[in-house]
């Protein structure tokens, strides 16, 4: 069934997902990485991570913390910066959207704060 409860953390939480997912405006991030069109991805990320994902673990409530959410978000950063060359269009986006992600971010933990 689609009730997901609708916490304020877990309100925000969808909200910060909404505002990183702006940035990412050729959704290099929104998906896994297919591992179909990707035959060696797996070979060097050991725990792939992308917004879908994330937002699959919101509606399960599984963010105890803003903090857990963030460390998923640098994980996505991460393994694009590890399997990308720092030439390529991908690199450079995961640049940009941690740039990005930062600001978002830090409004998000006064929100938190504030929200309790
Ligand atoms: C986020 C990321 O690394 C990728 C997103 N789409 C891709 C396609 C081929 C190789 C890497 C990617």
């Amino acid at each position: 069934a689609l009730e997901v409860q609708l916490t304020p953390f877990n309100i925000l939480l969808r909200a910060v997902l909404c505002q990183l997912q702006e940035k990412d405006q050729y959704s290099i991030f929104a998906q896994p990485v297919s591992i179909k069109e990707v035959a060696d991805y797996l070979d060097h990320i050991q725990n792939p991570m992308d917004f879908s994902t994330m937002r699959k673990r919101i509606d399960a409530h599984g963010y105890r913390s803003l903090e857990e959410f963030e460390a998923d978000f640098d994980l996505i950063i991460a393994n694009c910066m590890t399997y990308n060359a720092k030439d390529t269009f991908f690199y450079k986006a995961a640049q940009r959207m941690q740039d990005h992600g930062g600001a978002i971010l830090r409004r998000a933990r006064r929100e938190a704060e504030r929200i309790g």
